[in-house]
C-alpha cells in the first residue's frame, strides 16, 4: 500500500527530512510521534502529495505520489485512496459551505461514479456519530468537536483505504478527544481503513497504533511495536518524549457518542 523511502524534503538550505522510510500495510494503524518542528507535518504533506520530496519517494501500490501528478488523470488512485485530516477543523471546513457541500465537493472530485444524494450524505454522517439534521448547517453551527466529525467524514467521502491524520486532537476537549480516539477505532474495525496517526498524545498512540515511528528532527530515530516502543522506549528522545505521559490509558475510555 504506503511505501515511503530514502525521503528528503529541504527548504532552501534547510534540511526538514532526512532519508525518512515508512510503511503502511493494509488496516494498520501506524503513529508518528516528535517533538514540534520534528517534521511530522512535512513528512504527512509529502505522503498525500501535497508537497514534493527533495528526495526519494512515496508511492501508493506501487504508483508514484507526487505533487506534479496532483492533476494528471491516470493517477488519479492515490489521491481518491489517500485522504488527510487535519488539526484544526473549523479552519479546515469552509465557513460558507453546508456540511451537505463539504462532503460533495471530494465526491464530485474524486469519485464521480457515486450517489451524492441526502441519503447518501445522510449515510457518511451516521459513519461519524452525526445525525441527518446536520447536513443542513454551516460550521459556525456545529461545536469544534461535531467539525471534527465533519471532517473525518469528508475524508471517508471518496472511499479512501488510508487516513493521514495530522494532530487530529489537538483543538478538541479531553473528553471529546475520547471520542474521536472511539470513533477512529471503530472506523478501522468497520471498514479495515489504514492510519497514519501523527499525535503528541502518546495515550492516543498507544490506543489506536499496532507500530509506531519517531522522528527526531528529520530523523526516524526509533520505530517498532507501540506497545514496546512506548512503554520501554530504547532512543533517549523517546524516553523524555514518554516520559511522564500515561502510555497506555489504565480505565476504559467512554463509547463514542455524538459527540460535542
Ligand atoms: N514551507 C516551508 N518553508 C520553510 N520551512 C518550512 C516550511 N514548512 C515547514 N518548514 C520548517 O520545517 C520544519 C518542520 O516543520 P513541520 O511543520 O513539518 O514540523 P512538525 O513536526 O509537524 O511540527 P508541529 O508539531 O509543530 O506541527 C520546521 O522547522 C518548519 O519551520
Amino acid at each position: 500500500m504506503l511505501t515511503v523511502g530514502g525521503l528528503g524534503k529541504t527548504y532552501g538550505r534547510v534540511a526538514v527530512l532526512h532519508d525518512v522510510g515508512l510503511e503502511v500495510g493494509p488496516g494498520e494503524a501506524v503513529g508518528l510521534i516528535g517533538v514540534s518542528g520534528a517534521g511530522k507535518t512535512t513528512l504527512a504533506r509529502c505522503v498525500v502529495g501535497q508537497e514534493s520530496p527533495t528526495r526519494g519517494e512515496v508511492r501508493w501500490d506501487g504508483a508514484l505520489v507526487r505533487r506534479s501528478l496532483w492533476r494528471s488523470r491516470g493517477e488519479r488512485a492515490w489521491r481518491r485512496h489517500i485522504q488527510m485530516v487535519f488539526q484544526d477543523p473549523r479552519a479546515a471546513l469552509d465557513p460558507r459551505w453546508t456540511v451537505a457541500r463539504s462532503l460533495m465537493e471530494p465526491m464530485r472530485n474524486l469519485r464521480p461514479d457515486l450517489a451524492r444524494g441526502d441519503e447518501a450524505l445522510a449515510d457518511l454522517l451516521g459513519q461519524v456519530g452525526l445525525d441527518a439534521g446536520h447536513l443542513r448547517r454551516y460550521p459556525h453551527e456545529l461545536s469544534t468537536g461535531q467539525c471534527q466529525r465533519v471532517c473525518v467524514a469528508r475524508a471517508l467521502a471518496p472511499e479512501p483505504r488510508l487516513l493521514v491524520l495530522d494532530e487530529p486532537l489537538s483543538a478538541l476537549d479531553l473528553p471529546v478527544q475520547a471520542q474521536i480516539v472511539g470513533l477512529l477505532k471503530g472506523l478501522a474495525r468497520r471498514r479495515g481503513l489504514s492510519y497514519l496517526f501523527i499525535s503528541h498524545d502518546i495515550a492516543a498512540v498507544g490506543e489506536l497504533c499496532r507500530r509506531v515511528l519517531v522522528l527526531e528532527a528529520g530523523r526516524v530515530v526509533e520505530e517498532g511495536r507501540a506497545r514496546d516502543v512506548l512503554t520501554r522506549p530504547a532512543h533517549p528522545y523517546t524516553r523524555a518524549l514518554v516520559t511522564d505521559t500515561p502510555v497506555l490509558r489504565a480505565t476504559p475510555r467512554p463509547p463514542a457518542g455524538p459527540g460535542r
